[in-house]
């Protein structure tokens, strides 16, 4: 699997776990669970990335981050969003100061 690909094959598979039995899979427990079960996950992992940052093993914190982007894929994917929604949205923003974003917004 090549690193460029990994966003899409997992939200393929993350898809397909729509009609999956949650006992046999995390994706389609955290579904069963609704929008209440991923959020406490994105919650309890940005948590675990805010404490890693603060260490200094660089694994720990990749592997964090990873947990918090998988989960947060969840739910979008929960939404009938993909990642492709984010990519789009960032790329919208791309070259774009944040801070002229901000000034240029109607108060
Ligand atoms: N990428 C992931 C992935 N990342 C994290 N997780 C799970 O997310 C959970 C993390 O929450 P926990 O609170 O249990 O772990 P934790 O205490 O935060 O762990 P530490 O950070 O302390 O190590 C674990 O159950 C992990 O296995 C993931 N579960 C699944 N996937 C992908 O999703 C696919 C489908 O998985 P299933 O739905 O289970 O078939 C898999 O093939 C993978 O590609």
């Amino acid at each position: 699997m090549s690193n460029s690909d990994i966003f899409a094959a997992l939200d393929d598979a993350l898809a397909q776990r729509r009609d999956a039995d949650p006992s046999k899979s995390y994706t389609a427990a955290l579904y069963a669970g609704g929008t209440a079960a991923i959020t406490a996950k994105i919650s309890e992992e940005a948590g675990e990335v805010v404490e890693a940052a603060g260490e200094a093993d660089d694994e720990h914190l990749v592997h964090e981050v990873a947990d918090l982007w998988f989960h947060c894929m969840v739910l979008l994917q929960s939404r009938g969003l993909d990642v492709h929604a984010v990519q789009r949205e960032l790329g919208r923003r791309f070259g774009v100061s944040g801070i002229e974003e901000k000034a240029a917004r109607v108060k």
